[in-house]
């Protein structure tokens, strides 16, 4: 049987069914759509005023290349500036893949591109050096809380050094929806208050963050990156299959196939969350080594840094007290010879 016609120019025939409303449109058609969403949700909820400069997270892969490939065909309608900021968190074997893929994009696209690294800005720390002072304490899922946290502060280095005002990421409903489940999970009522909206404020002298992508699924990015033919790199971190967000997101696929808007319910729950006082995360301060923005003596990103340089990783991601959590959006001491240098202090 013949594909449909496409419902919105009636003269191509449909090329897929939109996962979630199952409009049948050709793939140009779906692509118009898909971009005016993104334009709304960033009109809508005043993410990028006009003269912003933006600085696009971009890790090679699919959320992030469609992202800056949507918000460059929006530039002219925001009157925005790109530049691209890749983060080398120093994964062997798996981000200089990746970072070959963000140069391809930012040679084609014609957009500046800056790549900082964990080793040069966390006084030698590369991710792997961390997994191995991490392996001691026979928690390797910690990796993803020791870089989501030092990934979040070098995108927001990486961000100044361009001159950016404002950051965005790719994370798409699914990487919400996650989030939410596994801050439920955990009973994070701090995090969950604060990882609603569609972006942090800039507290404390952070720069401005949103996700102008959070309402778009995941199997529409995918989409969206086939039909416009995009490059990018679909590998998973040789480290994710140890994180904990893997049974958040069997756990969402479960839902969704019972009910399919679970996602996105997710998403606006969060948003709509209202915690009583009791519950609130106490007002942040500024970290007393770096001056970041810090809701204890020090901030997340020193205090990790803090635990590996003194042998104990396990410090700073729990045990004994409310530590981090894994990805903050957010045992037995390390071998300190594994560490590269002796007095890593970040370099922010
Ligand atoms: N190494 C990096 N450098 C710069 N930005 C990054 C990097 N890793 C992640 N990000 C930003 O954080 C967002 C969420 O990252 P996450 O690791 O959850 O991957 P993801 O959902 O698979 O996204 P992507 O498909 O873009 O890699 C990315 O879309 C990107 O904007």
């Amino acid at each position: 049987m013949p594909a449909p016609p496409c419902a919105s120019c009636h003269a191509s025939r449909a090329a897929l069914r939109r996962p979630r409303s199952g409009q049948a449109l050709c793939g140009a058609c779906f692509c118009a759509a898909f971009e005016a969403e993104v334009l709304h949700t960033v009109l809508a909820g005043r993410l990028l005023p006009p003269g912003a400069v933006v600085a696009v997270g971009a890790s090679g892969g699919k959320d992030s290349t469609v992202l800056a490939h949507v918000l460059r065909a929006l530039t002219p309608r925001l009157g925005i500036s790109l530049q691209l900021v890749a983060v080398d968190e120093g994964i062997g074997g798996y981000r200089d893949a990746a970072l070959a893929a963000v140069r391809r994009q930012a040679a084609r696209w014609e957009l500046p591109l800056t790549v900082v690294a964990y080793e040069d800005l966390f006084g030698g720390w590369t991710m792997d050096a961390v997994a191995r002072s991490t392996a001691g304490s026979g928690r390797s899922r910690s990796c993803c809380t020791f870089c989501g946290v030092l990934r979040r502060r070098a995108l927001e280095e990486g961000a100044r050094r361009v001159g950016a005002t404002h950051i965005v990421t790719g994370h798409n409903a699914d990487d919400m929806a996650e989030t939410v489940l596994m801050n439920f999970l955990r009973g994070d009522a701090g995090r969950l208050a604060r990882g609603g909206g569609l972006g942090s404020p800039g507290e404390g002298g952070a720069l401005p963050r949103c996700r102008p992508l959070q309402f778009a699924s995941q199997k529409e990015v995918v989409l969206y990156a086939h039909f416009r033919r995009l490059d990018y790199f679909s590998e998973e971190c040789v480290y994710a299959p140890e994180a904990f967000r893997g049974h958040a997101r069997d756990l969402l696929k479960r839902l969704e196939a019972a009910r399919p808007s679970a996602v996105l319910d997710l998403v606006h729950s969060a948003e709509r969350l209202a915690l009583a006082p009791a519950a609130r995360t106490p007002r942040p301060g500024a970290c007393s080594r770096c001056g970041a923005l810090a809701s204890r003596a020090l901030c997340q990103a020193c205090a990790l840094l803090d635990g590996l340089n003194r042998g104990r990783p396990r410090l700073a991601i729990g045990k004994g007290r409310r530590g981090l959590d894994e990805e903050a959006m957010p045992g037995t001491p390390g071998d300190p010879a594994r560490a590269p240098t002796s007095k890593a202090v970040p370099t922010f």
